[in-house]
């Protein structure tokens, strides 16, 4: 048998524990095998057609980033300090008005090179051009849920009716690609960004291929305001009007939500993706991010786009999420550790319904190994805790997903970082002096 495994380590497990032990993958099936310390892993090991040496680190599940615009990577640093919607409408989507197909492609290879580099191994990605993401997904060997967003706001019918015919084609064609790593859905924007018969046909005609959904819901006053002005009801009640809510559909931010509808999330099965470096950086607000899980609402953690945080490293977010989820909450034992930390892998393998997210036999192999040797991580009294508040994607020694080696020991396998480095600087250079 093709095997390869991770051996030395300590391992986490999906109770939370850590415990010493190796993890045997069988590459031809992409699953892991075994794990633990007993005489048949030993023999695995031993036999083992690849090893990844963890000694002094810990094996954890490859994380997820729930919500992502990856090719931002191009505008990362491009516009600070605004509220949202100034920043949309004054610098960000005049800036991607200028984006071509090429500019998309490298900006997702950055996103990706980022990512497999700070131990990510899964992410959902809402923006343009999703056939040459879906390209960089496939090269550079991990997974994610691909759509194409759709804003009809200061379009004309013609336009906005194939933007919206634009998601539904992309989430068909695509779903499947790069041997089952690529899934897809419908991607509206948002609530208010697309106009109510848009979002209404698109949700109902996504339903009825079984295509999930996914948009921003709830992340600004200012978004939530005019919903409830305008249709007298919470943005949530209309998002459930119009079919959004629903097992296998997730939300990003549901920062401005009621209790009313974090009981619509809970009943509906609707996932909620937490993005808090985001709704820091926007000032967007606090998601309550303690009561969503009291109430049984799967929650993920995403870092959005480069542009609003300004990195991809999932590290940085589950810091992020467990430090505002004690402001938010008012409460310093609120968002623990080891919520953090099954947010950014079992939460958001659970949102995006793709296999990850748990270390056990039969679970897809999506494994990141965590150095813990380092200043910064001396001592060790509780491994969870360097995950949630002091490790940082710098430490990550190698990445696989689905049994395949993406990273070994810092290098990248899949991708040539130095060459997509540079194409990208280049490619940024080029759309700034363009907008
Ligand atoms: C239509 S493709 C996605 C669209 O979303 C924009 N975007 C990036 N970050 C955010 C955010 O926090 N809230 C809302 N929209 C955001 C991105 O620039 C694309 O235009
Ligand atoms: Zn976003």
């Amino acid at each position: 048998m093709d095997t390869l495994c991770i051996t030395g380590g300590r391992v986490l497990h999906p109770d939370g524990r850590v415990r010493e032990g190796d993890v045997v993958v069988d590459r031809e099936a992409g699953t892991i095998l075994g794990v633990g310390a007993d005489e048949a892993i030993a023999k695995h090991a031993a036999d083992a057609s690849e090893t990844l040496d963890a000694t002094g680190g810990l094996v954890i599940p490859g994380l997820v980033n729930a919500h992502t615009h990856v090719s931002m990577t191009l505008l990362r640093g491009y516009a600070d300090d605004k509220p949202l919607d100034a920043w949309l409408r004054e610098d960000v989507w005049p800036a991607e008005a200028e984006l071509t197909d090429d500019d998309i492609e490298v900006g997702a290879e950055l996103g990706v090179l980022e990512m497999i580099r700070s131990g990510t191994t899964t992410f959902a990605d809402m923006y343009f051009a999703t056939d040459r993401v879906a390209d960089v997904v496939d090269r550079a060997g991990v997974r994610a849920r691909l759509g194409h967003g759709v804003v009809t706001v200061g379009k004309s019918e013609e336009e906005a009716i194939a933007d919206v015919e634009e998601s539904l084609a992309v989430a068909a064609d695509l779903d499947g690609a790069a041997d089952g790593r690529v899934r897809t859905a419908f991607m509206p924007h948002s609530l208010t960004t697309v106009a109510e018969a848009y979002l209404r046909e698109g949700i109902e005609r996504a339903a009825a291929e079984g295509v999930p959904v996914h948009l921003h819901a709830n992340e600004t006053r200012e978004e939530v305001d005019p919903i409830l002005g305008e249709r007298g009801e919470r943005p949530l009640a209309y998002a459930d009007d119009l079919g959004a809510l629903g097992e296998g559909n997730f939300l990003a931010h549901c920062v401005h939500v009621d209790d009313a509808e974090i009981e619509l999330l809970a009943e509906t099965g609707t996932a909620a993706v937490h993005c808090p470096a985001s709704n820091m950086k926007l000032a967007s607000g606090m998601a309550p991010v303690q009561r969503l899980r009291e109430a049984g609402v799967t929650v993920a953690l995403g870092t959005d786009g480069a542009a609003s945080n300004n990195d991809l490293d999932l590290f940085d977010e589950m810091r992020d999420a467990a430090m505002v989820g004690k402001l938010a909450a008012d409460d310093a034992s609120a968002v623990p550790a080891e919520a953090v930390v099954e947010m950014a892998t079992a939460g958001g393998a659970d949102a995006l319904d793709l296999p990850g997210g748990r270390i056990a036999e039969g679970e897809a192999a999506d494994l990141a190994v965590v150095d813990l040797d380092a200043p910064h991580l001396t001592p060790v009294h509780d491994p969870v805790s360097h995950l949630a508040y002091a490790v940082r994607g710098s430490d990550v020694r190698h990445t696989v997903c689905g049994g395949r080696v993406l990273m070994r020991d810092r290098e990248v396998l899949t991708l040539d970082a130095d060459a997509v480095q540079a194409r990208a600087a280049e490619a940024a250079d080029d759309l700034v002096s363009r907008v």
